[in-house]
């Protein structure tokens, strides 16, 4: 005979032992045989439990594949229209070996421009080149060293650059790391605000007067939206009090928003803009630091962009017409994009600027 678990006869209001007098109570019928009631209503509801999840399971995965296209095209988020040619123009990027600056080099190639991948570790910058030249047969890509965890790097970098490329139309501050543990650069700054800030503030100091002897040009700087929840702790920029590798991101980033609208309006009048972008949400390298977010970002890939997907608004930055005088913008999505109350403060702005003058030891009016 099936056995029906109490509760669940209860809630159905099935007798049990419809002929047999109530035996719902707790007490067991015959006091030589030990009780197993409990333990097989357990069992029960148990195995209840079990197909309920199995069940659940099922549907959300019918679910996800019925709307995977409506899904994709949704996580996909904007692309970016604009046909321009880059012919003739060279166009420096920071982190092209893996990500969203491997496929922005890949772009702005195919668009026919001189595309210089800076990349820390070389032979996976080659790597990447080749990739991009199986693609793009005709595509001029070219890899240099730069490491945005030392300055002397940087600065060995900028000299070789200015030595050998004679015009830069475009510069995509693109490199990044997310939530590494507490590391300092060569140079003593913790990480994140070292390689995502100053690093990049290093970089285009050195090539800012090779960018207005090639106006018009435009340089992007890569940001996030979780500049939304940093702010810049003046007192403590390298977290040397206490270290949160989230927080020293999201501080990261708001610094990346602020050096880009304090540049624009330093660069007013020279046909040099400055934009940055929130990429999205993208299925890259990035979460290599943290195993939680890199196991979510595969489970939830379909919810994400590809690295393609979230080059589209650096792209964008890059190469739309209708951009040539926009400065000190924030984009996502390829469209204008909000910047929290703390990324527009030019008060902070001006501060971030000079402490990060004072870091680096350079003068930059
Ligand atoms: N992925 C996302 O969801 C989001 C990304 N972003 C931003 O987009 C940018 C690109 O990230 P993404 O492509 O996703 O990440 P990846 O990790 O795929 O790429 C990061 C790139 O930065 C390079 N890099 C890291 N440290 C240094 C350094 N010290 N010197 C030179 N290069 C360095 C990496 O080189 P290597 O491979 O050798 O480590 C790699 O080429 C970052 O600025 C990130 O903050 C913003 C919002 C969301
Ligand atoms: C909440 C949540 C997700 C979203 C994560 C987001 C939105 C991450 C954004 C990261 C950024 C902006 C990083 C770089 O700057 C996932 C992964 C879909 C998994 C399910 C839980």
């Amino acid at each position: 005979m099936t056995t029906i678990p109490q509760s669940f006869a209860r809630a159905l209001s099935v007798p049990l032992r419809p002929s047999s007098p109530d035996i719902s109570c707790s007490a067991p019928l015959c006091p030589h045989i030990p009780d197993v009631r409990p333990e097989a209503e357990a069992r029960g509801s148990a195995q209840m439990w079990v197909l309920v999840i199995i069940a659940g399971i099922g549907v959300v995965t019918l679910l996800l594949l019925l709307f995977a296209p409506h899904i994709r095209r949704y996580a996909a988020g904007a692309a970016c229209r604009t046909a321009s040619r880059l012919d003739g123009k060279t166009v420096l990027i920071t982190g092209a070996n893996t990500g969203i600056g491997k496929e922005t080099a890949l772009d702005l190639a195919l668009r026919g421009a001189r595309v210089i991948m800076a990349c820390r570790d070389t032979e996976k910058g080659e790597e990447a080149a080749a990739s991009i030249r199986a693609e793009c047969p005709k595509a001029q890509v070219e890899v240099r060293e730069l490491d945005l965890a030392d300055t002397c790097s940087i600065r060995a970098f900028a000299q070789k650059f200015l030595r050998e490329v004679h015009q830069l139309h475009i510069l995509i501050n693109n490199a990044g790391v997310m939530m590494c543990p507490y590391t300092k650069t060569v140079d003593g700054f913790e990480m994140h605000i070292g390689v995502n800030h100053l690093g990049h503030f290093l970089l285009t100091y050195l090539l800012v007067g090779l960018l207005k002897r090639s106006a018009p040009a435009r340089i992007v700087v890569v940001s996030s939206l979780a500049h939304n929840f940093g702010w810049i702790r003046f007192h403590d920029l390298h977290s040397q009090g206490s270290y949160n590798s989230g927080l020293a991101y999201c501080q990261s980033k708001l610094a990346n928003v602020l050096f880009a609208r304090e540049l624009a309006r330093r660069l007013n009048g020279t046909d040099v803009t400055v934009n940055s972008v929130h990429p999205g949400t993208v299925n890259s390298d990035l979460t290599r630091h943290s195993t939680i977010m890199t196991i979510l970002f595969s489970v939830f890939s379909v919810f994400l962009k590809t690295p393609r997907e979230g080059a589209q608004t650096s792209i964008y930055c890059a190469t739309a017409e209708e951009l040539h005088s926009i400065s000190g913008k924030h984009f996502s999505d390829c469209s204008p994009a909000f910047v929290a109350p703390q990324g527009r403060s030019s008060e902070t702005a001006r501060k971030l600027w000079d402490v990060s003058c004072e870091q680096l030891g350079i003068e930059w009016d």
